[in-house]
């Protein structure tokens, strides 16, 4: 259960220093729109959850608001930062990236802003890998593209050369956008500051299509890579109510996460069935998910399946799971899987067939941000500037129901989220597509 102190948010020290901003804070007060810098948000959100707790409400979890602070940390006349992308692509990397560049130079005057290259080997001699100037004049237009301009990389590095780099750039804030392993290699690199007992703030934006982040409202780029989806899933559609036995069969990334294939198929509401990791699924027997398809087949002429990538492992036999180079596990591939055993399934059943299968896997991370997520990653450059400034760190900014929050980094990969074969986002899916509760 998280309790208060799971909450508590790490500064360097006090604030001293009037913020450029402090001017617009003067009216402000807590609303439905706006948290005070002084108050906390209730980290529970129903009656049964806080009142099991048994406690006075100002001694129940709360989180600490983000926003700007009247008082600020740093002395932005001196401040140097750095900036890094790390793992997979994510729509919107560069949006943050810009976003991070304006508020710092703009609102804080913050001049000093350079970016590491190709993740946190950037930071490391043996790549030799130069750092990039960061500009309002550089980053202007980056948010036209997506990827990252800084490149990005998968791969342990040492902390404590990071932190030699941090040192001998003077760096005093770095900014890390990515996901789980991102925020573990900061909490590493937090750990060397503090032993060398430097003043170095560090703030993570957390990244990741996969919404795999627990606590915090989705991940941004999800949205956009969910959208991207949805146009394989409307094509597998079309091609298998275009040809006698058409069966349109979608692989989505999303790692052990199945949220891009729910919402995907939410939004395009042309699938008959959704396999995802949290859910797992008898392939075989009379209620197993081939039989209960080749009827869907034989009724009406088609189907469309959707597989999130992470489903349905244990059905594959010949998989050694390795591991990439920052020890995710590798997952076997269950669309290749899952495409032999339809055809086999429906041709031994006598049922005509045309199985046709996609996989767009890169293709729905790699687009720029559609709007709303430019606008969220905007935002959360902006409550990351301002965390930092205030000097916070080991923390994530977020959105967490509506309100920008700052989460301790410990608690951001304490676990990872996923959809709940109970919840409502399940039961939707299941009432979207009709299949079974279960496939047994
Ligand atoms: N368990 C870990 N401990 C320390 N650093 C890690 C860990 N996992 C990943 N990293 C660092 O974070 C970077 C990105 O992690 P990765 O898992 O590839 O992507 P993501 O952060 O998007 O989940 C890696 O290049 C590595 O340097
Ligand atoms: O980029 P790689 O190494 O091919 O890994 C693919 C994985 O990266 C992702 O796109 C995103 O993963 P991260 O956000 O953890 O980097 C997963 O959905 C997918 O399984
Ligand atoms: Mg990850």
């Amino acid at each position: 259960m998280i309790g208060h102190e799971d909450l508590a948010v790490r500064t360097l020290g006090p604030c001293r220093i009037d913020s450029p901003l402090a001017e617009r804070l003067a009216s402000r007060e807590t609303t439905q729109h706006s948290v005070v810098e002084e108050d906390r948000i209730l980290f529970d959100d129903t009656i049964s959850m806080a009142g099991a707790r048994g406690l006075p409400v100002e001694q129940l979890p709360s989180l600490e608001p983000g926003g700007p602070r009247k008082r600020i940390y740093f002395d932005p006349a001196k401040t140097r930062v750095g900036i890094v992308t790390c793992g997979g692509l994510c729509p919107g990397l560069n949006d943050v990236i810009r976003g991070l560049v304006l508020e710092l130079s703009r609102h804080y005057g913050v001049r000093r802003i350079v970016g590491f290259r190709n993740g946190y080997r950037g930071f490391i001699p043996h790549y030799g890998e130069d750092v990039v100037d960061l500009t309002p004049e550089v980053v202007q237009h980056i948010d036209d593209e997506g990827g990252t301009i800084l490149g990005t990389s998968r791969g342990l590095q040492d902390p404590e050369e990071i932190v030699d780099a941090l040192e001998r750039l003077n760096i005093n804030i770095l900014f890390v956008v990515g996901g789980d392993g991102t925020i573990r290699g900061a909490m590493e690199v937090v750990r060397v500051i503090g032993e060398r007992g430097l003043k170095v703030a560090v703030v993570g934006i957390p990244k990741t299509i996969d919404n795999d982040i627990p606590y915090i409202d989705q991940s941004f780029g999800f949205q956009t890579a969910m959208a991207e989806a949805t146009k394989s899933i409307h094509a597998a559609s079309v091609e298998a109510r275009s040809a006698p036995g058409g069966v349109g069969l979608v692989k989505l990334m999303g790692r052990h996460s199945g949220f891009i294939a729910c919402y995907s198929v939410l939004a395009k509401d042309d699938a008959d069935y959704v396999l995802i990791p949290e859910v797992p699924f008898a392939l075989h027997g009379e209620r197993g998910f081939l039989e209960h398809l080749r009827r869907r087949v034989e009724d009406r002429g088609h189907a469309v399946v959707v597989v999130a990538e992470g489903a349905g492992q244990e059905h594959i036999e010949e998989h050694e799971p390795g591991r990439d180079a920052s020890g995710n596990v590798r997952l076997g591939d269950v669309g290749r899987l899952l495409r032999r055993l339809i055809c086999e399934h429906l041709d031994r059943a006598g049922v005509e067939n045309n199985v046709r299968y996609f996989d767009p896997s890169y293709a729905i991370r790699s687009v720029p941000a559609n709007p709303y997520d430019s606008a969220y990653c905007l935002r959360l450059a902006h409550a990351a500037v301002h965390a930092a400034m205030a000097g916070r760190t080991e923390v994530i900014v977020a959105r967490r129901r509506r309100r920008f929050v700052h989460i301790p980094m410990p608690l951001a990969v304490s676990r990872r989220n996923h959809v709940d074969p109970l919840g409502d986002l399940w039961m939707s899916v299941l009432e979207a597509t009709g299949q079974p509760v279960r496939f047994e």
